[in-house]
């Protein structure tokens, strides 16, 4: 099944229970929460305490996306927080398999990310422990980027792999996914994708994610 993972990254911050409550009315599958330290990522987000005060308003599944350095001390907050899917960086973990078995032990989906020049080989000993890889098609700390076209093949070589091998895990990719490079990214192999400013900086937000789950439905959704 091929899903989308509105980040509200690109929502209005005043509004964020409107913004998740969007996400319900048109159907979104995955609320993407993006969680950015100023220290792994140039930038500044929020943390549990706003993801446990959005908790109430959707009954949709939190993707949350750690964007920080030494994520393991915080790990049971997001799980307090409400978070169901959790994703680390394969580069801001000194001891990943800990990382992923804590993850696990709380009770959540484990994620790994990838930055874009990150090779597909650090997840070779780590994949039959998790549920999702993040391939990162922008560098990570901004919405509204370019999608890095080289960011296909990878998407293509893990597919691959994770076919042949028949592991449980789905692929998401985050950044510069849109309505027009949808289908390719599809094609390639992902089945979740995450939009920003695909979906939050247009006219009407609701129609827009209709919109990509009829190019979804394209490949049998
Ligand atoms: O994790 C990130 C950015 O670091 C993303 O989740 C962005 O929020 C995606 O935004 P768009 O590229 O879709 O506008
Ligand atoms: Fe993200």
């Amino acid at each position: 099944m091929i899903k989308l993972a509105p980040s509200i990254l690109s929502a209005d911050f005043s509004q964020l229970k409107d913004a998740v409550q969007i996400l319900d009315k048109g159907g979104a599958h995955l609320v993407h929460i993006d969680v950015m330290d100023g220290h792994f990522v140039p930038n500044i987000t929020l943390g549990p305490p706003v993801i446990k005060s959005l908790r109430k308003h959707t009954k949709l599944p939190f993707d949350v996306h750690l964007m920080i350095s030494n994520p393991d001390q915080y790990l049971e907050s997001f799980h307090e927080a409400g978070a169901d899917i959790l994703t680390v960086h394969a580069e801001a973990c000194t001891h990943l398999h800990r990382t992923v078995q804590q993850i696990k032990k709380l009770g959540m989906k484990a994620g790994v990310a990838l930055n874009p020049a990150t090779d597909l080989s650090v997840l070779k000993y780590i994949l039959p422990d998790i549920d999702m890889v993040l391939i990162m098609t922008v560098n990570p700390g901004f919405g509204g980027q370019t999608f890095i076209p080289q960011c296909l093949d990878k998407i293509r070589e893990l597919s691959k792999y994770i076919q042949e091998n028949q592991l449980p895990v789905e692929i998401e990719i985050d950044g510069g996914a849109n309505l027009d490079n949808a289908e390719e990214i599809i094609k390639a192999g992902t089945n979740i994708l995450v939009a920003g400013s695909a979906v939050y900086d247009t006219p009407n937000p609701v129609e827009t994610i209709q919109e990509f789950i009829k190019v979804f439905s394209k490949f049998g959704e």
